[in-house]
């Protein structure tokens, strides 16, 4: 008897002392979001993260409506800051760079599952430098160029099986994003469904990493443990040894995964498990947000046909209708490029980027944002700022142009590419695109977290959206009664970080009757009569 009372005291105090620890845990968060920058009031202990719901980046401008551009959230004990226009995104991301350039540590997802190699969730260090310096040769400024010849074809074959089989615009535009990222990271000839299977494991990866910016206790797959990192580990290993074998036998392609093992191999910079990790994320973080913006695209032309005039008038005029376009056009023509950058303002595919945290304590204003803070950038909103952007809800590529229709950058000072919806992460001024990159390669010590694939993915849309635009009419579909059907302009589809349009039907038509010709010829060029890669 004697005993049980014991244990009942005991029990009693223990929960006591819970109780204690709790209210005292509320109380130290309490303190900290009165000294942190004002934000909407929460639950006890889960804080806001059941008020932000699916569409967090609309909830956010909403707050930032009544917070100002940077408010703070608590996600069940976690400090976050959100960051909502491109004053406070230069004041954080540019100025405070060393401060906020790491990204939160995930313990069991981004080191046990992942073993610590994923390069774009990697939190700041050693590790991630040398990787963002292989990635920064192979990707960005004059090493762009490299993968022209690449984009050229893949626009042909694009437009090749749109020709055949237009129902399917969506398919076509995911295969050819795949193929070209994996065709310049391991110099394979364009995909066909014989890869599909890689295409599929790689995407399933990259949708586990998307998970593992969740809490653990919200993903249920993260118990899976080490077997996940082992599985995939040897395929990534698998992948890069092919290369390599190629390389021995004089046989391959030259691509980013070839650089990286001569380059690394020479400067003992990556071991072989850190470069194949490397190859295989540029491929992860570059298909499916590059095919999501040429899905946007296919969007905003159904949507908006005086920009497909203006850009098509624009086409006839420097390309004609003899032959498709190529990157010798590209100075000729932007009003495509600023059909590029209204489509990445427009219709960002990450509208809340790659989450940041913060590394030591700092003061904003007459606030205090501790160390570990978690730091969501709302890109959507950004894109949105009304200072920038006076009508910034509609599609308006002539924003991006001059009187004169050159390039000018409608956020001057701030940012060279009109928009974020590449992140942030040094000071953009209108400089030299070689002395750009010198300076972002100079940035890397105190952190350069900006999308490494953006001069790739920029030429890509370009090709695509000007090979698309020559020879197509894009345009809304009609329904059985013959009434044109609008899609929706608010409806996505949530693929883990990366956000796309709900399917929709739309009607794709050659332009003029030498349509067809020309791009089977220009395909045969690429792969011959008979081996035309299908989709
Ligand atoms: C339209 C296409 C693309 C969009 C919208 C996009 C967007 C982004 C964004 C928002 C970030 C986070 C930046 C930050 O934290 O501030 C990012 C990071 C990254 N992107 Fe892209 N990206 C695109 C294409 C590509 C391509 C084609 C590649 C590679 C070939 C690529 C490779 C990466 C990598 C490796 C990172 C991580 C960088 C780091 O953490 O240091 N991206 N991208």
């Amino acid at each position: 008897m004697a005993f049980f009372s014991i244990l009942r005291t005991l029990c009693l105090l223990a929960l006591v002392l819970v109780l204690l620890k709790m209210i005292m845990f509320i109380m130290k968060l309490r303190e900290l979001r009165r000294l942190m920058p004002a934000g909407p009031a929460g639950w006890p202990l889960l804080g806001n993260i059941l008020q932000v719901g699916r569409l967090q980046w609309v909830q956010f401008a909403k707050w930032k409506e009544q917070y100002g551009p940077v408010f703070s959230l608590n996600f069940a004990g976690q400090p976050v800051i959100v960051l909502n226009d491109f004053a406070v995104v230069a004041e954080f991301l540019d100025r405070r760079s060393s401060i906020y350039s790491s990204r939160p540590r995930l313990i069991m997802a981004a080191e046990i599952l992942l073993g610590g190699l994923a390069f774009p969730i990697m939190p700041y260090g050693d590790l991630w430098r040398r990787m963002r310096r292989g990635a920064h040769e192979g990707f960005v400024g004059r090493a762009s160029i490299a993968y022209q010849s690449l984009q050229e074809k893949e626009s042909v074959l694009l437009a090749f099986h749109m020709l055949r089989d237009p129902h399917s615009w969506d398919n076509h535009l995911r295969r050819s994003s795949a193929s070209t990222v994996l065709c310049a990271v391991y110099g394979w000839s364009s995909i066909d469904t014989s890869r599909d299977h890689i295409v599929d494991r790689i995407n399933h990866i990259m949708h586990r990493i998307a998970q593992a910016c969740l809490p653990d206790w919200m993903a249920k797959w993260k118990r899976d443990g080490k077997a996940f990192f082992e599985t995939h580990n040897a395929f990534f290993e698998d992948l890069l040894q092919e290369v390599d074998s190629k390389m021995k036998e004089g046989t391959y392609e030259p691509c980013f995964a070839a650089n990286l093992i001569e380059d690394e191999r020479k400067r003992q910079g990556l071991s072989d498990r850190e470069l194949a990790w490397l190859a295989g994320m540029m491929f992860g973080a570059g298909a499916e947000t590059t095919a999501a913006s040429l899905a946007v695209f296919i969007l905003a032309m159904v949507l908006h046909p005086s920009a497909v005039k203006r850009a098509q008038a624009q086409i006839d005029k420097v390309v004609g209708r003899e032959r498709l376009p190529t990157f010798a056009d590209r100075a000729r023509l932007p009003y495509i490029d600023a059909i590029v950058k209204e489509v990445l303002r427009w219709g960002p595919v990450t509208p809340l980027g790659v989450p940041r945290q913060s590394i030591q304590d700092d003061r904003y204003e007459d606030h205090f944002i501790p160390k570990g803070t978690l730091v969501l950038v709302n890109i959507w909103a950004v894109n949105r700022d009304p200072e920038h952007y006076p009508d910034y809800a509609d599609f308006r590529p002539e924003r991006h142009l001059d009187d004169s229709g050159e390039l000018v950058d409608p956020t001057p000072g701030i940012h060279t590419q009109g928009h974020l919806s590449y992140g942030a992460g040094r000071r953009h001024v209108s400089i030299s695109n070689s002395l750009s990159s010198h300076l972002d390669f100079l940035w890397l010590n105190t952190g350069a977290r900006i999308c490494v694939g953006k001069d790739v993915a920029n030429q890509a849309l370009f090709m695509d959206f000007a090979t698309l635009l020559w020879a197509f009419n894009i345009m809304k579909a009609k329904d059985e009664n013959g009434e044109p059907i609008t899609p929706s302009l608010s409806d996505c589809v949530d693929e883990g970080l990366v956000f796309r349009p709900v399917p929709f039907k739309c009607s794709i038509t050659p332009r003029f009757g030498e349509v067809g010709d020309l791009v089977r010829s220009a395909t045969a060029t690429y792969v011959g009569t008979n081996g035309i890669a299908s989709s």
